[in-house]
């Protein structure tokens, strides 16, 4: 587990990180979200101790990072695919960072299989392309065989087949007890991937829930209702403060209620229900609404 107690990091007096404290689960994939700047990737910088915190502290396993032996036994990180010695073979690069760690070297043959590198592990980490060198960075982050994985945007870069591979190996990673932390702005795979999200905007907290609670909290996430009594029904949930929007002659949209709320306010009523079914906001649409005024850096439309 990562604990993050009261983060905090200013570069001048700009604040990036602010009072950040929450805990990172085992089992499961947290996507960790945000607008650029966020301060999501200072907040990674600090856990595995690349940033000295402005104040407050980081655990991992209860202990802050400096004090770890062998650290990449224990957690593994992909920060910057690019941070490797240009000159240097990718298998070079994982022979190197398994002799410093105490980690076996057969681990190296293990995880370039598991990224699926195979002869370009050979080349100059320099020659690599951007995929490429994510899928090293993968590797180098797994190669411990670590409890904690933290990703930085693993997916940038990577084509169609990497994003499905990216994605299946973070959900195993979870499934065989793993605490896995990854960021990303591909809403759409973090609607797929992630158990429980982390949102951050100016440094500041946004949201600590699981993905099912982000989604069941948007305005647009509904209730959608076919019946051939849909003028009476919209009468009572208006009276009953619920927000309705009519479709069609014997359809309706009921928003801000929970689905049973509004069964029971058909059954009380004796409103006959041919249809009554939850429309669920997509991960976007709830990570928009949530974080539009703290995006710093937009482009006008
Ligand atoms: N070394 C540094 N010196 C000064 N400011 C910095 C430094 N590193 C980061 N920042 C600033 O901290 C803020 C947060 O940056 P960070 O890279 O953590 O955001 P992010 O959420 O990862 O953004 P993105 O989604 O664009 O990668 C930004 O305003 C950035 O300019």
């Amino acid at each position: 587990m990562i604990s993050l107690n009261g983060l905090t990091k200013r570069y001048g007096d700009k604040i990036v990180v602010s009072d950040l404290s929450l805990s990172i689960k085992t089992g499961a994939v947290t996507g960790f979200l945000g607008p650029n700047g966020a301060g999501k990737s200072t907040t990674m910088r600090m856990i595995v101790g690349l940033d000295r915190p402005s104040a407050g502290s980081v655990t991992i396993g209860g202990l802050p990072y400096a004090r770890i032996t062998e650290p990449l036994r224990t957690i593994g990180a992909l920060l910057d695919a690019r941070a490797v010695h240009p000159g240097r073979s990718g298998h070079a690069h994982l022979v190197a960072l398994a002799r410093s760690n105490g980690i076996p070297l057969r681990r190296v043959a293990e995880v370039l299989e598991t990224v699926g590198l195979g002869a370009a592990a050979r080349k100059r980490a320099g020659a690599l392309s951007l995929g490429m060198s994510q899928r090293l960075g993968i590797a180098a982050a797994l190669l411990g065989d670590p409890g904690i994985l933290m990703f930085d945007e693993p997916v940038n870069g990577l084509d169609t087949d990497g994003v499905r591979w990216v994605r299946g190996l973070m959900r195993s990673l979870a499934d065989e007890g793993r605490t896995v932390f990854v960021s990303s702005h591909l809403m759409s795979e973090m609607q797929l991937t992630a158990d429980h999200l982390v949102v951050i905007g100016k440094g500041r907290l946004i949201m600590d829930a699981p993905l099912t609670e982000v989604i069941a909290r948007s305005s647009l996430t509904a209730v959608v209702a076919r019946t051939p009594h849909a003028g009476e029904l919209a009468s009572r949930l208006t009276a009953a403060g619920i927000g309705v929007e009519r479709l069609g002659e014997n359809e309706l949209v009921a928003t801000g209620a929970a689905i049973e709320r509004v069964g029971d306010i058909a059954h009380e009523a004796g409103v006959r229900l041919h249809e009554l079914r939850t429309r669920e906001a997509s991960l976007e649409q709830a990570y928009q609404e949530l974080t539009e005024g703290s995006v710093e850096y937009g482009a006008r439309t």
